[in-house]
């Protein structure tokens, strides 16, 4: 069994901040469960759609509660007109994340969540409609294209891939797709989750919860990582030239992102999974140049450093060998994260106290307000 981490210090590390039943981390080290079940259990065995409902519903889905599940995401898909108004606006040069966020938000105001007894609808059209919103914009941005988001796809995973490409995704592609939305689906209270549930607290709607978790998973400390991993390893041509690149930015203290985690002490479960799909990619596409310059950064940083790869390291070489824009991975945690979101408000709002900490005061001593004229 790996080693717990000390976990002390700023970040609110350590600290017990509520309760939750949807999944573990890191309890024996280095291990992930969502609702009891191992998350490598579940990525070799399901597809996203049957996690999704473990994670919102509590319990796998038969086979009939999961045909039932994909007829409703199914008939959801549609954007509303306004939705596509204002993604039609938005320019090309924006953060795909940031068009997450305004069109998360400008469904909020068009389906607006107005009973918590719509928790459970409200949270599956964005499973249903965020892969078509991200490529619907991303498509009409950058090629011009009006992109029907109605398509033929028969989950998630390939609906993200058939509305980036225009195509039915290749069943190997897909495959990869489902294993990755297991992946990122849920992970306790990481700080976009914990975003989530402070606006919860407050009995918030859910859109505005959602709205916020995205802007929290934007940052590189956090979802973003997939992305600045992807800008790290295309510059590198080989293993060494790897190797070269990152003993300088060590030597310059720069922080490599995807590794490294706040919880884990010795290893990220994730990350097997996924450098196992980026490998059986990179053999497909007969090009093993991002894999092999990404398992030696793994080599070079747990030997110098004691630091392994988290889940976003090898999700970059892993897209980018499906052909997703660098700047799309992060919206395709989001397609998935949605869930552990969803189910963290629902979970809050049903043992809810407003989240409201306190602070530690460093700042001045009581003083009066001197005259204006007196001041300086
Ligand atoms: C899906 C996800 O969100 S997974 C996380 C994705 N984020 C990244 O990959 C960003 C890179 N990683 C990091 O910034 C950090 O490891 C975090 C944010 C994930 C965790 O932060 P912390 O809990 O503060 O890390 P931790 O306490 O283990 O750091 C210990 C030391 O290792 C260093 N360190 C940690 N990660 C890295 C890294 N990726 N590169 C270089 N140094 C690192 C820290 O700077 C710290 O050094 P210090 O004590 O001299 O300040
Ligand atoms: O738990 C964390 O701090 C970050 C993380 O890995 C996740 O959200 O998947």
């Amino acid at each position: 069994m790996a080693n717990a981490k000390q976990l002390t210090g700023a970040g609110l590390r350590g600290q017990i901040a509520g309760k939750t039943a949807l999944s573990t981390v890191g309890k024996t080290g280095s291990g992930l469960t969502y609702r009891g079940y191992d998350v490598k259990d579940l990525a070799a065995k399901c597809e996203f759609e049957e996690v999704a409902y473990l994670i919102l519903k509590g319990e796998l889905p038969t086979s009939a509660e999961l045909a039932a599940y994909k007829t409703k995401l199914k008939a959801m898909r549609s954007l509303p007109s306004a939705l596509k108004e204002v993604l039609e606006r938005i320019p090309a040069s924006a953060h795909p994340m940031d068009v997450m966020r305004t069109g998360c938000s400008m469904l909020g105001n068009l389906e607006t969540e107005h009973n918590f007894n719509d928790q459970q609808d409200a949270t599956d059209r964005m499973l249903a409609i965020f892969p078509g919103l991200i490529n619907y914009w991303y498509n009409f941005s950058h090629h011009g294209k009006r992109i029907s988001v109605e398509t033929d796809a028969d989950s998630v995973a390939e609906q993200f891939l058939w509305t980036l490409h225009g195509e039915k995704p290749s069943a190997l592609h897909t495959t990869v797709m489902q294993a990755s939305l297991i992946l990122y689906a849920e992970h306790e209270f990481n700080a976009s989750t914990f975003t989530a549930r402070v606006c919860a607290s407050t009995l918030s709607d859910m859109h505005s919860c959602i709205t916020g978790a995205i802007g929290s998973l934007r940052g590189p400390l956090h979802g973003g990582a997939n992305e600045a991993a992807m800008e790290l390893i295309e510059h590198m041509q080989n293993p060494d030239h790897a190797e070269e690149t990152l003993m300088g930015m060590l030597a310059r203290k720069d922080k490599i992102m995807g590794f490294g985690h706040a919880i884990y002490a010795e290893s990220d479960p994730r990350n097997a999974v996924i450098k196992a799909w980026s490998e059986q990619l990179a053999a497909a596409n007969g090009d093993t140049r991002l894999y092999d310059v990404s398992v030696r950064c793994e080599a070079v940083m747990w030997r110098e450093k004691k630091l392994f790869c988290n889940a976003d390291f090898f999700h970059a070489s892993a897209y980018n060998y499906m052909g997703i824009p660098t700047k799309l991975f992060t919206p395709i945690f989001v397609c998935s994260r949605l869930t552990g979101w969803a189910a963290h408000v629902m979970e809050q709002r049903a043992d809810n106290r407003i989240i409201r900490p306190s602070a530690e005061y460093t700042g001045v001593e009581p003083r009066e307000v001197a005259p204006i004229d007196s001041r300086g």
